[in-house]
């Protein structure tokens, strides 16, 4: 599939999505360049009268767009909960699992994904794959002990690579590094969470299992699928 007819894919999931926030809502609004298109469609939205109580956001990327829309944008512990979360992800399964972080910003999607009480993801049909495979896991760790996680993660055969920017290590918005690990495919998610889980010096990972609640699959044949967990 070239760029632009995935855009058009990204563009028609996002629609979709801005329809199902009602008025009076708390909002969370992921990162990636599906959730751009979102965020458009919620800014022409809010244009046409949509009134929220409340925003959050997973990126300063996502939270420049939508103050540029004239949304105001709140700290996550300035809010209780969300009522709905809008996200893009890198891989879905049929489980409705899913890798995400691809943009960098997965700390922050998994804190506002947890406290969301409904999580939509949108994707194009490129995206969906039968068991998680296809894209490399993001895990976020602290500088400090980076090296030391890195080796292991090699010796667990978990084949690391830092995530670059240009010539340096990319950082995240945290200060922290990324691995992106290339084991593919998984082979038990739950089981490499709980490892990532409990492995010092990680932050976060992108493996987010039992969180999303629907996707929204945009297909090249035009439709667009809803699938709930
Ligand atoms: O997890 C993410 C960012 O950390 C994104 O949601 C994910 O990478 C999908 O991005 P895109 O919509 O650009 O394909």
């Amino acid at each position: 599939m070239d760029k632009q007819a995935q855009d058009l894919l990204k563009k028609q999931a996002a629609q979709k999505a801005a329809a199902m926030v009602e008025d009076g809502m708390v909002l969370g609004v992921g990162t990636g360049s599906t959730v751009a298109f979102f965020i458009d469609a919620l800014g022409k939205r809010k244009e046409a009268g949509l009134k929220l109580k409340a925003l959050v956001t997973t990126s300063n990327r996502s939270k420049k767009q939508l103050e540029g829309w004239g949304f105001t944008v709140s700290d996550l512990s300035a809010i209780d909960q969300a009522d709905l979360t809008v996200d893009g992800a890198d891989r879905v399964d049929d489980q409705l699992d899913g890798i995400k972080g691809g943009g960098g910003a997965l700390t922050l999607e998994k804190n506002v994904a947890i406290n969301s009480k409904k999580n939509v993801w949108i994707v194009d049909e490129s995206k969906m794959v039968h068991h998680l495979s296809g894209f490399p896991l993001p895990v976020e760790v602290l500088p400090i002990s980076c090296e030391q996680n890195f080796r292991r993660f090699a010796q667990e055969g978990l084949k690391p690579q830092w995530r670059m920017a240009g010539e340096k290590r990319y950082v995240t918005h945290y200060g922290n590094y990324i691995i992106d690990l290339a084991a593919d495919p998984i082979p038990a998610p739950h089981g490499l969470a709980d490892y990532l889980d409990h492995t010092v010096g990680v932050v976060e990972h992108g493996l987010f299992l039992d969180i999303c609640d629907e996707v929204l699959v945009a297909r090249g044949d035009g439709t667009i699928e809803q699938r709930h967990r």
